[in-house]
């Protein structure tokens, strides 16, 4: 077999250990969410288990799976991480599947606080990254929608990535995704791919959920993946749905509507490699002029 010019000359030091992986099948999970907690949570679990079926290596679940969104039920539904049973359900389904869990958020109480909170699990069913929504979803669309999360909600203060078999993962939370700042930092982390659980509305999906999953892709040369519930009309706040996939030259790979459905698709790094090495911008940055710093 030919060895590659890189082994050839540095056997020894450019090796990448035996596990790093260059593609990898990942499952969207679009699922339905209701006000049964227990219901929601063996939904998502069956789904995980269903999806590891198909091939699926990295399975990733929406926004709220285990709670309807909306800050009247953050604090009846919040647990603690990672010892609540929701956790304990998806770091069994991991290892179980033996996949990689990116599960979605759940409402999360530490102390006196709530947050939106991502938990990722290793195929070994080891919690591998905790991540709570930065950017609160504070808005006020007159006559269309009005949310304060931050009336129940503290904010987090941590950009977290996580490694997955040698590539570098970046998590963010639906309004999350709306600033480049946070994606821009995970890019320059080594991220090449992004993942938000998600869950525009009626108003705001149409307009910009797929604008600002292609704008991310594209600003950073990288994969993105939003992950939705469906959409159910009878709910309080009805979700967008349209959980998507995006390659790093910002086309969209595959994209649902509002039932649930599940996206499974290859994430191949070797594309991001492709179009950061044919339009270089980020080596053509005037960080002389401008730059975007990590302060905390
Ligand atoms: N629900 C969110 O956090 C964000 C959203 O719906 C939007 O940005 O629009």
């Amino acid at each position: 077999m030919c060895e590659s010019a890189t082994d050839a000359v540095h056997p020894r030091f450019f090796r990448k250990p035996e596990h790093y992986v260059r593609a990898f099948k990942i499952a969207l999970i679009q699922m339905s969410v209701g006000p049964d907690k227990a219901k929601n949570v063996a939904a998502a679990i069956s789904e995980i288990h269903k999806a590891k079926e198909k091939g699926a290596q990295l399975v990733a679940l929406p926004e709220c799976f285990n709670s309807p969104y909306g800050t009247k039920y953050f604090e009846e539904y919040a647990e603690e991480v990672p010892s609540g049973s929701t956790c304990r359900a998806l770091s069994r389904a991991a290892a179980e599947a033996g996949v990689c869990v990116v599960g979605g958020t759940l409402p999360e109480r530490c102390g006196h606080a709530l947050y939106n909170t991502c938990t990722v699990w290793d195929g070994s069913g080891a919690l591998v990254a905790t991540y709570r929504k930065m950017h609160l979803f504070d808005i006020d669309i007159p006559n269309k929608i009005t949310f304060k999360e931050s009336e129940v909600l503290s904010a987090g203060d941590q950009i977290t990535t996580f490694d997955y078999q040698g590539i570098k993962i970046g998590i963010g939370i639906c309004y999350d995704l709306r600033f480049i700042e946070m994606s821009h930092l995970m890019a320059k982390q080594g991220c090449s791919l992004l993942i938000y659980p998600g869950a525009f509305n009626m108003t705001t999906g149409p307009k910009h959920w797929e604008l600002l999953a292609r704008a991310r892709a594209n600003d950073e040369q990288l994969w993105v993946a939003l992950v939705s519930p469906a959409r159910d009309t009878t709910a309080g706040y009805v979700a967008w749905g349209h959980t998507l996939l995006v390659d790093p030259w910002a086309t969209v790979v595959d994209q649902l509507g509002e039932a649930p459905g599940t996206i499974m698709a290859d994430v191949d790094v070797n594309l991001v490699e492709e179009v950061r090495s044919q339009i270089p911008i980020r080596v053509q940055r005037r960080t002389d002029i401008y730059d975007t710093v990590h302060k905390k």
